[in-house]
C-alpha cells in the first residue's frame, strides 16, 4: 500500500516484538512502510511529549541531531553519552555549543582499541520511559540507505510511590531487563547517568519482554563473567533458552557489518568459545564441540564486494564496513562460513547493513529458536574474549542489545516462524530482515575490505574505490 502509514499504525502492526527497520531514501513506498520508522518518527510527539532524553551512541552530529525533534521538544534537557577523546571530544563539544540544553557525558575507555558503540535512546515523557536500542549513528548518513534496526520498547508508565521500595527494584519483568538496564547504565560510574538510573527506577517495567544482551569494558570475573558479552547469551540460553533436543542441528546465523582478528583458526575464538555461547540451550551446556563445527553450524552474513558495489550508496557504504585487508588476510578460514547480504523481502537488499542481527536457525532455515538484535559486531571487543583459563572475560567496548524468546511471547512458544504465511498463534511470525534461505558467497565472491581500491568495475555510481 502505498499511504503513508501513521506512526501509530505502524506501532500497532510491530507489537509485541517492536523489531523495526529504519526507513529508506529511493525503495518503494510499501517497504517503508512496513515495520520502518524514521529517527523523526521516534523523537515526535506522537510518541509522547518529551521531558529530557538522552542519546547514547559512537558517533554524534548534533545540530543535525536536533534537527530530528520536533521543534517542541529542542529545548529539552537532552544528555549526549559518548566516548570521544581529544580533538573528537573537542570537535564534539563544538557541534553542541548552541545548545544550552544540552550535557555531555563521556563514557569511560579504561581499555585500549575500545569503543563508545552503544546506541540506545533513554526517553522520558509526562506519562512514562521509553527506551529505544538501535544500530544507527546519530548522523544523516546511517539513517539515508542502509538498513538499520531499531527496537522500541512499550511506554513503561510511572510507578506510584505506593509501588516503590526503598531495597531491590520494583516493576522489574521477567526477564530482568530493567535491573540489567540499570546495572549497564551503573556502570559508567557517572553521575549525569545517575539522575537516568533514578528515572529508570521509578517506571514499570514489567512489560519488557526482552533480554538485555550488553557489554562493558573491563576484565569481568565471578558472577559478573555471566553479566556481559556473549557469556550473558550462553547463561540466558543455558537458562531459558530452547531444549536442546528440540534444537539439535540447528544453525547459528550472524549478521553484522565489521569483523575483527578472530584468530588463527577457527577452533580458538570463533567456534570454540563465541558460537559455544550462541549455541548454548537448556540441558546442555553447547551443541556442537568446536571439532564438529561445519558451514552448516554457523552460517554468517557480511557485505560481499558486489553487495557493496552494486549497493544505492556505492562503494562508499564501505566506509561503514571497516573490515581491514590485514585481519582478511589472516581469517582465510572465516570467509567459507560467509553469505551474501540479501533483503528482497523488505526491499533492502540494496541499502547496505549497518544493522547487527542474531539467531538460531531450523536447518530449513524457516524458523527462529532465538533472535537478537544489537550494536556489537563480529569482534573479541564487542563480545569478550575469555582469559585465564575461562575464569575472565575481557572486553574492550560498550555494546547493548536485545534478545527475543519465543516462550516470553507466547506461552510454551518454542520457536518463530521466519516465513509470514507459515506462522500460526503458537509459532507467530518474526520479521527479520535478511531473506532466508540465506545466499552462500560463490566462488568468486570476496568479502568487502574497506582499505584496499576496486577500479575494475565501477559501483552504482560510476565511480572507483580508492580508499586513503
Ligand atoms: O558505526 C559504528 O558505530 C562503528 C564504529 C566503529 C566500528 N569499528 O571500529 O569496527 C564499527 C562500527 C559499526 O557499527 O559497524
Amino acid at each position: 500500500e502505498d499511504h503513508q502509514a501513521t506512526f501509530q499504525e505502524v506501532m500497532k502492526e510491530a507489537s509485541p516484538f517492536n523489531f523495526l527497520l529504519t526507513k529508506v531514501t529511493g525503495i518503494p513506498a510499501e517497504f517503508n512502510n512496513k515495520l520502518s520508522v524514521h529517527i523523526k518518527d521516534i523523537l515526535s510527539v506522537e510518541m509522547g511529549e518529551l521531558v529530557e532524553s538522552a542519546q547514547f551512541n559512537f558517533m554524534h552530529d548534533i545540530p543535525w541531531l536536533m534537527e530530528q525533534y520536533p521543534a517542541e521538544h529542542r529545548s529539552k534537557p537532552l544528555l549526549i553519552v559518548h566516548g570521544e577523546e581529544r580533538q573528537g571530544k573537542v570537535t564534539l563539544h563544538e557541534g553542541a555549543q548552541n545548545f544550552p540544553n544540552i550535557t555531555m557525558c563521556q563514557a569511560k575507555l579504561d581499555m585500549i582499541y575500545g569503543t563508545h558503540h552503544s546506541k540506545m535512546m533513554l526517553l522520558l515523557y509526562t506519562n512514562g520511559l521509553r527506551v529505544v536500542i538501535h544500530t544507527a549513528n546519530l548522523i544523516e548518513q546511517d539513517w539515508y540507505q542502509k538498513t538499520q534496526g531499531v527496537w522500541i520498547s512499550p511506554l513503561f508508565p510511572k510507578l506510584d510511590k505506593s509501588q516503590m521500595s526503598s531495597d531491590g527494584i520494583t516493576g522489574d519483568s521477567i526477564t530482568h531487563f530493567k535491573k540489567d538496564l540499570v546495572e549497564y547504565l551503573t556502570m559508567y560510574k557517572s553521575f549525569s547517568l545517575l539522575r537516568w538510573k533514578q528515572h529508570i527506577l521509578q517506571h514499570d517495567f514489567t512489560s519488557a519482554k526482552v533480554f538485555l544482551v550488553a557489554s562493558v569494558p573491563g576484565r569481568h570475573t565471578g558472577e559478573s563473567k555471566n553479566k556481559w558479552g556473549h557469556m550473558k547469551v550462553r547463561k540466558v540460553l543455558g537458562k531459558q533458552g530452547p531444549q536442546a533436543s528440540f534444537v539439535k542441528n540447528w544453525s547459528v546465523a550472524g549478521q553484522f557489518s565489521s569483523v575483527g582478528s578472530l584468530g588463527a583458526d577457527q577452533s580458538k575464538y570463533l567456534c570454540g568459545e563465541w558460537l559455544q555461547s550462541m549455541l548454548s540451550a537448556k540441558g546442555v551446556g553447547t551443541l556442537y564441540a568446536a571439532k564438529d563445527v561445519t558451514i552448516k553450524t554457523l552460517k554468517l552474513i557480511f557485505p560481499s564486494k558486489e553487495n557493496v558495489r552494486t549497493s544505492l550508496e556505492g562503494y562508499p557504504a564501505g566506509a561503514s564496513i571497516p573490515y581491514n585487508i590485514q585481519n582478511a588476510r589472516k581469517q582465510q578460514y572465516f570467509h567459507a562460513f560467509l553469505h551474501k547480504w540479501k533483503a528482497d523481502k523488505r526491499g533492502r537488499s540494496r541499502a547496505s547493513p549497518h544493522i547487527k542481527t542474531y539467531a538460531l536457525l531450523s536447518p530449513d532455515s524457516k524458523n527462529a529458536a532465538w533472535f537478537m538484535v544489537t550494536s556489537a559486531n563480529m569482534s573479541k571487543a564487542a563480545w569478550g574474549t575469555l582469559e585465564k583459563n575461562g575464569n575472565q572475560l575481557m572486553i574492550r567496548s560498550y555494546e547493548i542489545g536485545v534478545m527475543f524468546l519465543p516462550e516470553y511471547f507466547v506461552d510454551g512458544g518454542e520457536q518463530f516462524s521466519l516465513v509470514e504465511d507459515q506462522s500460526t498463534e503458537a509459532t507467530p511470525y518474526f520479521p527479520i530482515p535478511w531473506d532466508v534461505p540465506l545466499e552462500p558467497y560463490t566462488k568468486a565472491d570476496r568479502p568487502w575490505v574497506w582499505d584496499i581500491p576496486y577500479t575494475d568495475k565501477p559501483d552504482s555510481h560510476g565511480n572507483a574505490w580508492i580508499p586513503g
